[in-house]
């Protein structure tokens, strides 16, 4: 199993470019299953997740080809790949497959929109906390699914062949959720009016996608989303947006070792609270035509309080790295997490690093340390590992992270892209 070896105490200076996001990328792709035409998507990170979702809409029948890279770029980077989900062969999502990521689950919606049926098995995903899917199978009925969940699996059918607007309030926010009703209700009969829906910037960028395929969607980017159901979605080409978590991740980063490097391609836009708490922490941030330049010199890492919430507040997934700044802060921080129960498990492995950490419910009180020491790790979910990565860079001496694998679901060339900015980072193989 790949490991990632670190020396820390270097600054970060120079550029990294920021990839697709992720969870921008995973809902596009699915939305490929809408149309018999074709959906070309630019800016695709090349990670597990995208690798393992293309197997996934493999098994429904959905081809797929790499037609370019980035200029400049070196094979490994985000690519424009085009979906054609001309004949759906299976709508089944088997076990084997839907397991080992989340959002594999979300093929339920297109499924049962275009096709009538989708047999789905109950999904995987990082190990942060129960994660239900009671909201999906909820809102679903409300658009006129019949379902039935038998031995791990979903099963799903349109009563006359296709699902009928109706209006669905959801009780609690969901990301995932927001993005099933809104890719059902695009090819379903009349008017769906979703409330409470999720606000996140992903959300905007699949609305943007399937209105360029023909959909009828207003309000994405706010809680009330309308959507007119239409008989037939055609191809589009759209852009993956840059990714906000790997944008967050490394601002974090360089506010920890201090330096100063600009982020490629990032968009303010997506992470201003974010933006605005690094700048808190002592670091500075300054828009730029390039990006986002984060730079701290000197001053120490003062610390401050977040809380996570749904968009535009402070996002769960980057509330591991930011624990991991706060370890070397000059005080004390409270981190509370209120979006996943079980999302803490990098607080033992910050430990292991020197770190000062005490759990009360869902907060975590972080006492800044002078001094991190590096130390072999593991941690078992994705953003839990790059923020062990973040506290080895500015740790003394050598920090091994195991069960790369977990980084590789998330983070596009992470070793390359840091060590280009002076770090001392590499992947060890086997
Ligand atoms: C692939 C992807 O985009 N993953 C992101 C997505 O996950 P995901 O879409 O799974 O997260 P949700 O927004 O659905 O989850 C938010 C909360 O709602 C709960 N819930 C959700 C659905 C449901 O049916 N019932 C229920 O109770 C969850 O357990 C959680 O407590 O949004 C999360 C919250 O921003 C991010 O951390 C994940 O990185
Ligand atoms: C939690 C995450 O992913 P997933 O929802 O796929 O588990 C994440 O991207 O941080």
């Amino acid at each position: 199993m790949d490991r990632i070896r670190i020396v820390g105490g270097n600054k970060l200076a120079g550029s990294i470019p920021i990839s697709g996001a992720k969870n921008a990328a995973l809902p596009l792709m699915i939305a490929s299953l809408l149309t018999d035409d074709t959906l070309t998507l630019e800016n695709v990170p090349h990670l597990a997740d995208v690798e393992q979702l293309i197997r996934i809409l493999g098994n429904h029948g959905v081809d797929y080809s790499v037609n370019g890279r980035r200029e400049k770029q070196q094979e490994g980077y985000s690519r424009t790949i085009t979906f054609s989900a001309r004949n759906i062969v299976d709508t089944t999502a088997p076990y084997e497959l839907v397991s080992k990521m989340r959002a594999s689950f979300w093929v339920i919606g297109p499924l049962l929109a275009r096709m009538g049926e989708a047999k789905v098995s109950l999904p995987g995903g990082c190990a942060i906390g129960t994660r239900p899917v009671d909201l999906f199978l909820e809102g679903l009925q409300v658009l006129g699914a019949d379902l039935d969940v038998d031995n791990g699996y979903v099963i799903a059918k349109t009563k006359n062949g296709r699902l009928v607007g109706n209006r669905y309030v959801f009780p609690k926010v969901s990301v995932g959720a927001t993005h099933v009703l809104m890719m059902a209700a695009s090819l379903a009969k009349g008017e769906t009016v979703l409330e409470n829906a999720a606000c996140e910037p992903e959300i905007v960028n699949l609305a943007e996608c399937l209105v360029a395929m023909g959909a009828k969607i207003h309000g994405a980017g706010t809680s009330t989303i309308t959507i007119e159901g239409v008989e037939a979605l055609s191809g589009a080409r759209v852009r993956v947006i840059p990714d906000r978590i790997e944008t967050g991740t490394y601002a974090m980063a360089v506010a920890m070792t201090g330096g100063d490097v600009v982020l490629e391609g990032a968009r303010p836009d997506l992470l201003q609270t974010v933006l605005d708490i690094i700048a808190e922490t002592g670091a500075e941030i300054t828009p730029t035509n390039a990006g986002i330049r984060v730079k701290r010199n000197g001053a120490g890492i003062a610390p401050v309080d977040v809380t996570t919430a749904p968009f535009p507040a402070f996002p769960t997934d980057l509330q591991a790295q930011f624990m991991g700044l706060m370890t070397m802060a000059k005080g004390k921080s409270r981190i509370t997490e209120t979006i996943f129960e079980n999302r803490f498990m990098h607080v033992q492995e910050l430990a292991r690093l020197g770190a000062h950490i005490t759990l009360s419910g869902q907060t975590a009180i972080v006492d800044g340390v002078a001094r991190l020491r590096g130390a072999p790790v593991m941690a078992t979910d994705l953003r839990a590992s790059v923020s062990l990565v973040i506290a080895g860079l500015a740790a003394e001496g050598e920090t091994v992270v195991n069960r790369v694998y977990h980084l590789d679901r998330g983070f596009e060339r992470l070793e390359e892209k840091l060590s280009g900015c002076g770090a001392v980072i590499e992947r060890i193989s086997g």
